[in-house]
């Protein structure tokens, strides 16, 4: 069986999902943000600020790759994991990959101001741009999308619980 990969804007859920999925499944949880602040002992804004992006992107490939070959387990990914080429085809053939389909309205409501996700830091333009610009690379990412608008946690569990067979 495959690894379940949750793939999704910033706040659709992807990390606290992935927990509550992972518990429901007995799996291992794993998100590819934590890996990648432990393995390079860094916080993300210190990884973005000190290194840039494209050294956090080419960490994220490296975790990403690591994963794939792991059983029974759920990851929750980062939000531009799917920027990639490499990543998309990674998750396509390697992950079982959901995509937690969110307005961006909800995303606005659910993460406000917080400063601990750099590419957040920028006009209410330029991350609804960045918003449209990843919606195509997610659904070409994934085999399943279940949308978490106006459902609880548990209730977006729920619902991919009834769509993948295990
Ligand atoms: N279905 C949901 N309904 C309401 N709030 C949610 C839902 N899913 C996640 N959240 C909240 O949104 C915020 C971002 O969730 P998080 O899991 O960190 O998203 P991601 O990992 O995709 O960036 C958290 O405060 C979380 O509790
Ligand atoms: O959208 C992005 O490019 C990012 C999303 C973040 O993860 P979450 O989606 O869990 O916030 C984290 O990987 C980093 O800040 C970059
Ligand atoms: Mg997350």
């Amino acid at each position: 069986m495959k690894p379940i990969a949750l793939i999704g804007f910033m706040g659709s859920g992807k990390t606290t999902v992935g927990q509550a999925l992972s518990n429901e499944l007995n799996h291992t949880f794993l998100d590819t943000d934590r890996l990648i602040e432990s393995h390079t002992k860094k916080s993300i804004p210190q990884l973005f600020e000190t290194y840039g992006e494209a050294f956090f992107r080419e960490q994220e490939t490296e975790t990403l790759k690591n994963l794939s070959s792991k059983h029974l387990i759920v990851i929750a990914t980062g939000g531009g994991i799917v920027e990639r080429e490499e990543n998309r085809l990674l998750l396509q053939e390697e992950f079982l990959t959901i995509f937690l389909e969110t307005q961006f309205e909800s995303i606005v409501k659910r993460i406000g101001e917080d400063s601990s996700r750099p590419l957040w830091q920028q006009s209410l333009k330029e991350r609804q741009l960045m918003f449209d610009k990843r919606q195509e690379l997610y659904r070409q990412s994934a085999s399943l999308s279940i949308s978490t608008d106006g459902r609880s946690v548990q209730e977006v569990v729920q619902q991919i619980m009834l769509h993948i067979n295990l």
